[in-house]
């Protein structure tokens, strides 16, 4: 797949001297959804709009479908559609004129086809004429991505798409995001839910205090950084443990009715065989076990709090 946004070397300090973004290299895949994590504060904000041509940066350069975006700034920023986390419109104008205006301010002809499906494509037909006042949370969120879509960019970018909205309202969100990829749509989100990650992206990138701290396929990522645990459920109740399983760091949990092994994946040996054969040699048997594998929330957690 082939770079459709490349950022290079970008810092930016704010007239403050705070100094928000330092030298981020990122690369951004035709087609992909890229979800871009962090802490409040941590430079997503300042990173999106320099990328869309909103704030300049103080160092290094962006380039969006090869174009820069400081000198070709309106070929860069019409192939991007830009979601942000307020809706910026007049309440009392139709859904069908705010969208159609959005085109307009990008100087693109007149086109009530593309207008058209974008509605449907978003669930939106039935309200065409309807005053944006008049409609639910979830439905203006819908008019805010069909606004962004109005110009046919090939890159849509989603700040926080789904920001303090029901579970049910969130899952349509994904499925509308995952429609657009299809339709050939690149995206790139911000999110606080570390389950949308999961859910949706096919990078993840996690940003801390304006440094790029990791990129990563999103299913290379659990694999490398995730950690495993077993579960041993205990034949009979076990009160303490021989001398021979401590180098396991074992814990004994339910009263003593489970025993907890955390392995490392990443680890050429798990110790999982030896610890099963010093169990038996120790006289510890049990019924049952299970493994679970750390969320992307562990991992994220465990990131932002080393780097
Ligand atoms: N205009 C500005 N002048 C000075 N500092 C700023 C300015 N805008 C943002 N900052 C600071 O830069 C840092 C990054 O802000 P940014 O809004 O990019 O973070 P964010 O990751 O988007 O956070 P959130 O998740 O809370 O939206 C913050 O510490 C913020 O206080």
């Amino acid at each position: 797949m082939s770079s459709i946004i490349s950022v290079a070397n970008l810092s930016k300090t704010y007239g403050s001297g705070f100094k928000a973004l330092k030298n981020v290299n990122l690369d951004i895949k035709r087609g992909e959804i890229f979800a871009l994590l962090g802490p409040n504060g941590a430079g997503k904000t300042t990173l999106i709009s320099i990328i869309c041509g909103i704030a300049n940066p103080s160092e290094g350069k962006v380039l969006v479908g090869g174009e820069d975006i400081q000198t070709s700034y309106r070929k860069a920023r019409s192939l991007i559609g830009l979601v942000p986390q307020e809706l910026h419109t007049d309440a009392f104008e139709s859904v069908w004129a705010t969208v159609s205006f959005s085109r307009g301010l990008f100087g693109k002809p007149k086109n009530p086809a593309h207008i058209e499906k974008v509605l449907r494509d978003l669930s939106l037909w039935d309200k065409k004429d309807n005053k944006i006042i008049t409609l639910s949370g979830g439905m203006k969120r819908r008019v805010m991505i069909a606004k962004a879509l109005s110009h046919e960019p090939q890159i849509l970018f989603l700040d926080e798409p789904t920001a303090g909205v029901d579970v049910e309202l969130r899952k349509g969100m994904w499925e509308v995001v995952r429609g657009l990829q299809q339709s050939g749509v690149t995206i790139i989100l911000t999110t606080h839910y570390i389950e949308e990650a999961e859910e949706m992206a096919d990078r993840i990138g996690v940003i801390n205090k304006g440094e790029i701290v990791l990129v990563e396929d999103k299913a290379t990522l659990m694999q490398k950084l995730g950690k495993k645990r077993l579960t041993l459920h205990l034949q009979g109740k076990v009160t303490a443990l021989p001398e021979s399983l401590a180098h396991y760091e074992l814990d004994l949990c339910d009263g003593g009715a489970t025993l907890v092994y955390d392995y490392d994946t990443k680890g050429e040996r798990t110790g999982i065989t030896s610890l099963l054969s010093d169990l038996r040699t120790a006289g510890i048997r049990f019924n049952d076990l299970d493994t679970t594998q750390s969320s992307l929330e562990d991992i994220f957690v465990d990131l932002v709090r080393t780097s």
